[in-house]
């Protein structure tokens, strides 16, 4: 008898599991709105052309593949810190920040988790309800105590503030908070700026630790900098942050795996302890990081022009996700009699609609309409054209009613 008699089947993973489904779907109509992947129009998944640019000179480049340091490669960690707090920011120059890429925004989300249970043991991470499906799986392996704090009001289908407000003010002092830094997952509604300087002032009054995940900086807005703005605020009170970064979205490396914790301290010799100790805890995890990813991001930072081309390139993928939410917003608009108000879809921002159709509802459109999407109502606008909003609509309000 098998020594692996007592291994149960998992279930499938509730974002990545619905694209496996969409492959086996023979019908032609079918539409995958489940992953968080950027498609074209042609509902293509696509490589941003100043990618392919970089990885060209790259090749001619004939860079070796020796093993990089624990902490990766230090063109792409000066130039995602940069990215990310601007690169005249102070706390870089005072060396206040610790920087370690590691396996895009799940390991780097990850790290952090390690370094908090190691660090922090009595400590909890508060992270709002609801949020993207795998941070509960990442605090749960890695041993750190979670609880929620509310997020998303239903009767609104907009954002709890209150709530959210009141459940951090009543998180045990030093709990770390998680935030989404801008396109918050999967509701797509973030707050408002005077809205974030009271977060940092609830945060900073019970001496939380605030803690950013950062997947879609430059994507949400197609602006880097505006996308930035929660953690940059944050950082210019003088608060110690900790931040994952992902280039999976906004430079589409989703498989290369290419991201970074950033801990911004408050002072330099705390920087480096910091830094020694989570590149200790990620030597045993993976010793250290793929260097492919790291050398695309630092080429293309690194460089004027293809700098301006991969900001170009950010705000055309925005801006087809904003006007695939217009369409959608105007088809349902047009065809639902109901009189709903369909204009949460338009207030909500980056690739996701949270749609507010329950599990059955959501059920309904995979197995009528063959429309592949999470089963928490979220759907991702990067996966739908145009040309198939009519379709959606229509799928949306035979679900409804
Ligand atoms: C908020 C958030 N944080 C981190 C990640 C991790 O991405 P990585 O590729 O590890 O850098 C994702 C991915 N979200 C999409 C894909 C996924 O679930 O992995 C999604 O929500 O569909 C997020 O939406």
């Amino acid at each position: 008898v098998s020594r692996f008699e007592g291994v149960p089947m998992a279930p499938p993973d509730p974002i990545l599991g619905v694209s496996e489904a969409f492959k086996a779907d023979k019908n032609d109509l079918k539409l995958n709105l489940g992953v968080g992947a950027y498609r074209t129009e042609e509902l293509q998944p696509y490589v941003l052309n100043v990618v392919k640019k970089a990885e060209k000179l790259m090749l001619e480049k004939g860079d070796n593949k020796e093993y990089l340091p624990i902490e990766g490669l230090a063109a792409f960690n000066k130039a995602t810190a940069e990215l990310l707090l601007g690169a005249d920011n102070p706390v870089i120059k005072q060396g206040l920040v610790a920087t370690i890429q590691s396996l895009s925004g799940t390991g780097s989300l990850r790290l952090a988790a390690a370094f908090i249970q190691r660090y922090f043991p009595e400590a909890k991470v508060i992270i709002s309800s609801p949020t993207w499906g795998n941070h509960k799986n990442i605090f749960n392996d890695a041993r750190v105590p979670w609880s929620e704090y509310r997020y998303y009001d239903p009767k609104t289908v907009g954002l709890d503030f209150e709530g959210m407000i009141a459940d951090i003010e009543a998180a045990p002092e030093g709990s770390f908070v998680l935030l989404h830094g801008c396109a918050h997952n999967p509701t797509g509604i973030d707050p408002t700026p005077e809205q974030w300087e009271k977060i940092a002032d609830v945060i900073q009054e019970k001496k939380h630790m605030p803690f950013f995940d950062v997947a879609y900086q430059g994507f949400a807005s197609g602006s880097l900098d505006e996308d930035a703005f929660s953690v940059r605020l944050f950082v210019k009170r003088g608060m110690e942050v900790f931040v994952a970064q992902s280039y999976s979205k906004n430079l589409g490396l989703y498989s290369e795996r290419i991201g970074a914790i950033n801990v911004v301290c408050s002072a330099p010799d705390i920087a480096d302890r910091v830094k020694s100790q989570l590149k200790r805890l990620a030597r045993p995890m993976y010793s250290n990081p793929p260097i492919h990813g790291a050398r695309i991001v630092a080429n293309v930072v690194g460089d004027p022009t293809m700098f301006g081309e991969w900001k170009q390139e950010m705000e055309e993928m925005a801006g087809r996700i904003k006007n695939v939410r217009q369409k959608l917003y105007d088809s349902l608009s047009a065809k639902d009699q109901s009189g709903k108000d369909w204009s949460f879809i338009l207030r909500q921002i980056g690739m996701f609609s949270y749609t507010g159709l329950n599990k059955a509802q959501s059920d309904n459109m995979t197995d009528k309409w063959h429309v592949y999407m999470t089963k928490d109502g979220r759907i991702s606008l990067a996966g739908l054209s145009l040309a198939k909003c009519d379709y959606l609509a229509d799928a949306i309000i035979d679900s409804f009613h």
